[in-house]
């Protein structure tokens, strides 16, 4: 509606009344005020043409600074018909190339130039690129973010002259405001994002601390119980089998005692190697239960196949190379049942933690799948 009015008036009276610039900036206004940052291109590209278009200008255009400023680059423009376009060329534009340029619009905000070809000598470089455009007439206000000269926004005449009135300024300074006032809303929106990213990120890495051993890097106590809870409910729902394997280092304290703990945290690492090369199925996950200990819970795997990797995993722990003169060994117990509903995670536990005292029990180094009575005398 208001841009429908805004079309009545010519180009004449948008910017030289009081009425038609108003009406002008109140479309700009409505604009950028509800841009959201991937309609900003267009909805700056519109401001800087009704701006063009309703002062008969030649070309508008904003320039951003870099944060450092000591570089400019052309990052939107208008141009009308039969003028070239020159964004594309004008970017990363290095201050020393137009010293005077710079310097004027960060020490007076703004540049007006009512003929080109009368600028002195001084000016050295911006005079040069002014004519090398066939730029005869140019005026160019600061845009500030937070008081900070942030770029420009300003327009061109080509071939042709015009003495720039206050109103034309005050006009131009207007809708710099508001183009700077979006850039900033845009910035402000594309700093909350990437801090938010960057705590979500920071979150889901703590979450995984929280969940992880720190000398072996498996999956710790906590993490253990989240996932055996997860894994015993599905077996429940699904009515498929559960399996737990927990082995324990033997003799460890002994270990300990006689080479170091620090040579004692080297065997648990390897341990924890190794399990974790021989149960890395999918779903299969390998925890440290504490202390020595470690726990494998195995959904859906075949026993058969499970007893056969345990085995290999007592080999494999027999040829550890370490320094010691009697081979690490441990014992491994096998609990597998498909559960009932009511089934806890503490039985479940509890027939694994059964099996595996059976096997320290029957001389270690060994393996103990299932054993059926733990009440009753076990025999080797
Ligand atoms: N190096 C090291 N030792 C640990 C760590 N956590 C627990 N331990 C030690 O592990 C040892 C476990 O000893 P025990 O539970 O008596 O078991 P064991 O000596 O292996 O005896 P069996 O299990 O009966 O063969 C204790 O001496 C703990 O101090 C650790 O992170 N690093």
């Amino acid at each position: 509606m208001v841009e429908a009015m805004l079309g009545e008036l010519t180009a004449e009276q948008t910017t030289a009344t009081d009425d038609g610039f108003g009406l002008m900036i109140s479309v700009i206004s409505m604009q950028l005020i509800n841009s959201t940052p991937d309609q900003s291109q267009a909805h700056i590209e519109h401001a800087l043409a009704l701006l063009g278009r309703g002062g008969s200008k030649d070309r508008c255009y904003v320039f951003q600074f870099s944060p450092e400023q000591n570089e400019m680059s052309n990052t939107y423009e208008w141009v009308n018909d039969g003028i070239s376009p020159h964004k594309d060329e004008l970017q990363n534009i290095p201050a020393h190339v137009m010293p005077y340029f710079f310097e004027r619009m960060r020490e007076d905000g703004q540049i007006v130039v009512a003929d080109a070809r009368k600028l002195p000598d001084s000016t050295g470089g911006f005079r040069d690129e002014l004519l090398r455009e066939n730029i005869r007439s140019m005026m160019a206000v600061g845009m500030y973010m937070e008081g900070k000269l942030i770029g420009f926004v300003g327009c061109d005449l080509v071939n042709r002259q015009t003495t720039w009135h206050e109103r034309d300024i005050r006009q131009m300074r207007l809708v710099a405001d508001m183009i700077a006032n979006t850039l900033a809303r845009h910035h402000a929106e594309a700093r909350l994002q990437e801090t938010e990213a960057q705590l979500l990120e920071a979150n889901a890495k703590l979450a995984q601390l929280a969940r992880e051993d720190s000398l072996t890097g498996l999956i710790n106590r906590r993490g253990l119980d989240e996932c055996l809870e997860h894994e015993l409910r599905r077996a429940v729902r699904a009515q498929h089998p559960l399996t737990l394997i927990m082995v324990d280092v033997d003799f460890f304290k002994k270990l300990n005692d006689e080479h170091g703990h620090l040579h004692g945290d080297e065997v648990l690492k390897s341990v924890a190697r190794i399990l974790a090369a021989h149960f890395k199925r999918t779903g299969e996950y390998v925890a440290r239960f504490g202390g020595d200990e470690f726990m494998i819970v195995c959904p859906q795997t075949e026993l058969d196949e499970l007893v056969r990797q345990a085995k290999k995993v007592l080999a494999k722990v027999r040829i550890l190379k370490n320094k010691l003169t009697t081979p690490v060994t441990v014992s491994i117990g096998i609990a597998s049942n498909t559960p009932k509903s009511g089934v806890t995670t503490d039985d479940v536990m509890r027939d694994v933690d059964v099996a595996v005292y059976f096997a320290k029990q029957c001389g270690r180094n060994r393996i103990e799948v299932n054993p059926k009575v733990p009440t009753a005398k076990q025999t080797c």
